[in-house]
């Protein structure tokens, strides 16, 4: 049995419905939550925490079956976009707030020890709202985290912040949930979010839970196309013509990729390539051992943050390599340019689809 075991749960609330949305958690877990807007994240997230009470299905939390049971006493923290604190009261006082029931003899000390480790000791005075986005926000971690949850849930907590602000959010909250080894389930839209904090990654589309795994996994082999486009992987769908050499060839739309993967011959596949596994090249390489090497003209160059996504049109497929602003630099490419694509044989991943 693991530590958090979501078994089948279903709800339906006329307009919309979780569908057998099933899960496990090992203690210490740091589970993002992905997905479009209206796939059920918050729904699924306000069943765990006993807002809904669902139709069907089990939570079993640390061996507990607490489907039914009072939020109360449940023992998981839930952290909101809106932070949730309470106006009236100094960031002290919300802090205390959430020991209001277990108040530990040296309570003092633990909320201080609390807000130094959120590095909001010199803010404890102060009301809600004099603070700013980043700082309210650490102080709402307080209050949730100050109880030790078994579960600490999060709904989009740094949506609000600027970008340097959220990632020092949330070096913060990797020291304050590191010390603590607490399991974590957090919805982000940002998959920065996923690649800093968690080890794994689910994928929401309409009340469904389509893939849930390691972060690696669920980028290199998403499930289908949906899973694979959300997350900014290539999908292609092919047949497997020969296997030669310990490699399978494959032809997707009339372009032959060698993947190292196994699969029979005449078997029609799925095929997964992450846009950071494909190195772009203005020169063949003189050595094509372990490569694909495909020519690719330039299509169109999108910036995204501290890296560049390439629009290549591969024969007739379109693929996109995500190039660092450096690699960017050293291509010196234009639209329109010719150029190679090298993808390696093992990051061309047979998957199938769910
Ligand atoms: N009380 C309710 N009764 C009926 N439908 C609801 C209720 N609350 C939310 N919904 C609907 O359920 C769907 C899922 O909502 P939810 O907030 O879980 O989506 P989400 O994946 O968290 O989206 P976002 O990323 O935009 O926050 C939405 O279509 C929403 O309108």
């Amino acid at each position: 049995m693991s530590f958090v075991d979501i078994d089948d749960l279903s709800i339906d609330l006329g307009e919309f419905s979780l569908k057998g949305v099933s899960l496990s958690l090992e203690r210490g877990d740091y589970l993002t939550i992905i997905g479009p807007t209206g796939a059920g994240k918050t729904i699924f997230l306000e069943t765990i925490v006993g807002f809904w009470r669902p139709d069907r299905g089990r939570i079993v939390l640390d061996g507990r079956d607490i489907t039914t049971e009072p939020p109360e006493y449940r023992h998981i923290g839930i952290v909101y976009q809106d932070y949730a604190l309470l106006p009236h009261m100094t960031v002290y006082r919300n802090i205390a707030y959430g020991l209001k029931k277990h108040k530990p003899e040296n309570m003092d000390e633990a909320i201080r020890k609390m807000a130094r480790s959120l590095h909001i000791d010199h803010l404890l005075h102060r009301k809600p709202i004099t603070l700013s986005g980043g700082e309210q926000q650490r102080a709402a971690l307080a209050r949730v985290l100050i109880v030790e949850p078994s579960l600490l849930l999060m709904d989009e907590p740094f949506s609000a912040l600027d970008p340097q602000t959220r990632r020092r959010a949330r070096l913060l909250l990797k020291e304050a949930i590191g010390e603590r080894a607490t399991t974590v389930i957090h919805i982000t839209h940002d998959l920065d979010d996923a690649w800093a904090l968690a080890n794994k990654l689910a994928v929401f589309k309409d009340g469904r839970l389509l893939q849930m795994g390691a972060m690696d996994t669920v980028f290199s082999q998403p499930k289908n196309r949906f899973v694979a486009e959300f997350v900014g992987t290539g999908f292609f769908s092919g047949t497997v013509v020969s296997r030669e050499n310990g490699c399978v060839n494959i032809d997707v739309e009339g372009t032959c990729l060698q993947s190292l993967d196994r699969a029979d011959k005449g078997k029609p596949v799925n095929v997964a390539i992450r846009c950071e596994d494909i190195r772009v090249s203005r020169k063949k390489p003189s050595v094509a051992n372990g490569f694909n090497i495909l020519n690719a003209t330039l299509k169109n160059v999108i910036p995204e943050g501290s890296s560049s996504l390439l629009d290549l049109r591969v024969d007739n497929l379109e693929m996109n390599a995500l190039l660092t602003q450096n690699a960017m630099r050293r291509l010196d490419a234009r639209r329109g340019d010719n150029l190679y694509a090298l993808i390696r044989k093992e990051h061309v991943k047979i998957v199938q689809d769910g």
